[in-house]
């Protein structure tokens, strides 16, 4: 299934939320996904987002200029006039490929540690760009826009005049109607991306979108309809041009985090095994990037867009990552106080000051969580008695609790022992777990709901038409929609089990003492070995909370396995382990390395 959105690739838009969480995933210097306003330097801070994207029709129109998306024949006419503009020759081509549709292909052997592309600031679209049509540009700084709404007006005024602009070539091989998610109607949003938190990142985007053209139309566009006329500046125009904006723009490290299109250097496509990026050398006097690995004649050649995660290169790019690839995988989890919670207020003041609100969204990774997402849950479950500690010095007391449980968690991760006296947990310490738990239970059901109903109208959809997944242009948009999003809540829902697990061992551990040895010495196999289960049977009466602790773990443990090895592939790899799945870049070991299931055992 993950096939289908590898060959169907989207482009898509970034973050630019006006008020990022502090506890989004930092993202890579790269491909740039900045608020698409800045307080700093624009009046447009106030732009009315108050549009819903309530739109029930999917996207008729498209823009009169660009391409179709995997159209080689524009972007080798690119080339040639970038070739006549300065670009020196190159050891890639643009080429038609598996990841990404059209991506730039080694032609020559190219060594580690080359440095490739060499594209001049001339060939750059900046902020600083001259306008064919100065006057129009004249008036957007004289309004002070950002350079966000700045470049997407930019881009627009330089596409409507087809032929006469200075870069008809790049505009001609840029996708005429971006697979963006800003094209989502409201409802392909509630119903693909319920389960998901980047849903709501999608609505502000698409509503920071439409918003900004309102604006721009409302204070500056209606006053000189010569310049921007209706037929040229309207949503749709906005739309394909943020959709660019999102997919491409770069920020330049080295040229002092400054933005820019650059032509050719934006023809590479990503993958989660490389780390290297675009910035631009002073030596050289070009946007490059080395690589980090080789590449053979006929290889794709790949950068890295950014620490992302999968929610974020949809959102952003428009692709999902093959499941398991991505190093960098998140998944956001809500957390909320009791609306019943008698010291609500309270504890909603003690999150302001934090910077925190309720709800409030904390990123799970697979290699742990915020510290603060456990003080969250601290301050959630504290009752009244503990009202004067809700306070900052408290705070600080729930972050030293904390570093207890970081060191359990590491070492459940590792299968490390944990010294006994680390262990022992006041009530409260339960009660936080549990209520963590609870959340990623509530989340991974939505999930479950969402894949369940997807895979039962797959099979019917597959079953009733002759789809042919290879081929973009057949499949049916909605199945096309739909398998981005089964690919986004597949991995989602593994990172949240994986942290459901983790929680479910630290709660194991927590409260029986007696068995830490056992669970230490004898890790791999804890939560599976019949034999573990007789021991736990024996000193435990059935029954009792830990033993039905126990009984959820194994179930957990389970559904993990399943999902690790059936989901993905349909299969039990042989070498394919736990550990392998988790998107530890293939070499990690994740907390689940080493286990082993009866199934998994019967593979081999
Ligand atoms: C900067 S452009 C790269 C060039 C693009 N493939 C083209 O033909 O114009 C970014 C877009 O390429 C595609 N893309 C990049 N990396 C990809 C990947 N690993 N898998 C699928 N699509 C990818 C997405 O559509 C994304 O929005």
């Amino acid at each position: 299934m993950a096939e289908a959105s590898r060959i169907l690739q989207t482009t898509l838009i970034p973050t630019f939320s006006q008020n990022p969480s502090q506890y989004t995933i930092k993202t890579h210097p790269h491909f740039y996904s900045p608020p698409l306003t800045s307080k700093k330097i624009s009046p447009f801070h106030r732009i009315r987002c108050s549009i819903s994207t309530a739109t029930e029709t999917a996207t008729k129109t498209s823009v009169p200029w660009g391409c179709d998306i995997d159209s080689v024949e524009n972007a080798s006419n690119l080339q040639k006039w970038l070739s006549e503009c300065g670009l020196p020759p190159q050891k890639m081509g643009i080429q038609r490929v598996e990841v990404g549709e059209r991506g730039l292909v080694a032609l020559k052997n190219i060594r580690r540690g080359e440095k490739l592309l060499f594209v001049p600031p001339s060939l750059f679209i900046t902020a600083d760009s001259e306008w064919s049509r100065r006057e129009a540009g004249e008036v957007l700084k004289k309004y002070n826009v950002p350079d966000w709404p700045l470049l997407a007006t930019y881009l627009i005024s330089e596409a409507g005049l087809m032929n006469s602009s200075r870069w008809s070539n790049y505009i001609s091989a840029l996708p005429r109607q971006p697979y963006s998610l800003l094209y989502w109607t409201r409802s392909e949003l509630d119903g693909y991306l319920e389960a998901s938190q980047i849903r709501v990142r999608a609505i502000e985007r698409i509503n920071d979108v439409t918003g900004t053209y309102n604006d721009l139309r409302d204070r500056i566009f209606s006053k000189y309809p010569d310049l921007f006329p209706e037929e040229v500046f309207n949503i749709e125009s906005f739309k394909w041009s943020f959709g660019i904006l999102f997919s491409r723009l770069v920020r330049l490290p080295s040229m002092g985090g400054r933005v820019a299109l650059v032509p050719w250097a934006d023809m590479l496509n990503h993958s989660c095994e490389v780390e290297t990026f675009l910035d631009y050398d002073k030596s050289s006097q070009g946007v490059v990037f080395t690589t980090d690995r080789a590449y053979q004649p006929g290889e794709q050649v790949f950068i890295s867009y950014g620490k992302k995660s999968n929610g974020e290169l949809l959102l952003s790019y428009g692709f999902v990552p093959r499941e398991g690839t991505n190093p960098r995988d998140s998944v956001e989890l809500s957390l909320s106080l009791r609306k019943s919670d008698k010291c609500y207020n309270e504890k909603v003041e003690a999150l302001q000051k934090h910077g925190l609100s309720t709800p409030q969204c904390f990123p799970l990774q697979i290699t742990g969580w915020p510290v603060e997402l456990m003080a969250y849950a601290y301050l959630a479950v504290s009752p009244p008695s503990m009202r004067s500690r809700f306070d900052e010095t408290r705070w600080r007391v729930f972050r030293v609790n904390l570093k207890t449980i970081s060191t359990q968690m590491a070492a459940a991760a590792s299968n490390k022992t944990t010294s006994k006296k680390d262990i022992r947990y006041p009530e409260i310490d339960e009660e936080a777990l549990q209520y963590v738990l609870d959340s990623c239970e509530a989340s991974i059901s939505k999930y479950s709901k969402f894949l369940q109903a997807s895979a039962f109208r797959f099979k019917c959809a597959s079953g009733s038409m002759d789809l042919d997944v290879t081929n973009p242009k057949l499949l049916n948009r909605k199945l096309f929609l739909k398998q981005l999003a089964v690919d986004l809540c597949t991995s989602e829902r593994r990172i949240l089990f994986r942290a459901q697990y983790s929680l479910l061992y630290l709660r194991l551990e927590s409260f029986d003492q007696e068995n830490s040895n056992l669970l230490t010495r004898n890790s791999e196999n804890y939560f599976n070995t019949s034999e573990t289960i007789k021991r736990y049977k024996k000193r435990r009466i059935e029954g009792s909370e830990d033993f039905r602790w126990f009984q959820k773990a194994i179930q957990v443990k389970n559904q993990l396995y399943i999902v690790w090895h059936c989901d993905t592939n349909g299969c039990l790899g042989k070498g394919e382990g736990p550990g392998r799945g988790l998107g530890d870049g293939g070499g990690g070991s994740g907390a689940l390395s080493g286990f082993e299931c009866p199934e998994q055992k019967h593979e081999k």
